[in-house]
């Protein structure tokens, strides 16, 4: 373990958030418009990026800082029965993408993570949450992959160790919460 070599690979992550800022904030407005307008906020991912997306939906319907209204955002990884179920009824691939087709509606919003940009089950969730007329912003990493491409928005943090993308897109979720709330003192 090289303790210095991964802080300066974190901090290359977090220098990386920096020339992200006009796509946060058009993230912000995106999130802003879907509240606005009555719709919900949706978050999948997998293994960290799963605990990120449940970070950032907690944010939302509880609170990240300051008292206020909740705002509507549902993470699609925690209902261990429909995860199961549709994991072993349609496929792993299926387990975002078919409670989506249940419950996503045009004008509502999908934040999907994958550090890699390559996740079939995100990459599912997206086509799914596209035919259904929602909008759609990835938190990526390395080039991007072909989740790049197929988000409304992407926020790709261009940098190789997935630790060290997973660390950026947390403080890009705090970014997010802190448009809501203003800045933390
Ligand atoms: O948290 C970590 C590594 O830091 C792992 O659990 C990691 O999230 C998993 O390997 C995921 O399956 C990676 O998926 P993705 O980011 O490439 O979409
Ligand atoms: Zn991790």
């Amino acid at each position: 373990m090289d303790i210095e070599a991964s802080l300066k690979g974190h901090r290359r992550a977090i220098e990386a958030v920096a020339d992200l800022a006009p796509a946060i904030h058009q993230a912000a407005d995106l999130l802003t418009r879907t509240f606005e307008g009555g719709g919900r906020v949706y978050a999948c991912g997998n293994g960290g990026s799963a605990a990120d997306a449940q970070h950032f939906a907690a944010e939302l319907t509880g609170r990240f800082q300051a008292d206020r209204p909740g705002f509507p955002a549902i993470a699609l990884t925690t209902d261990t029965s429909a995860l199961t179920s549709i994991g072993n009824d349609y496929g792993f691939e299926r387990v975002f993408a078919r409670q989506l087709e249940s419950l996503g509606r045009s004008g509502d919003t999908l934040l999907a993570l994958s550090t890699s940009g390559y996740s079939p089950n995100v990459a599912a969730a997206v086509a799914s949450a596209a035919e259904r007329g929602m909008n759609t912003i990835g938190l990526l990493g390395r080039d991007g992959g072909p989740l790049a491409t197929a988000v409304d928005l992407p926020l790709v943090v261009g940098v190789d160790a997935t630790a060290r993308i997973q660390e950026a897109h947390i403080l890009i979720l705090h970014l997010l919460c802190e448009a809501f709330e203003g800045d933390p003192a």
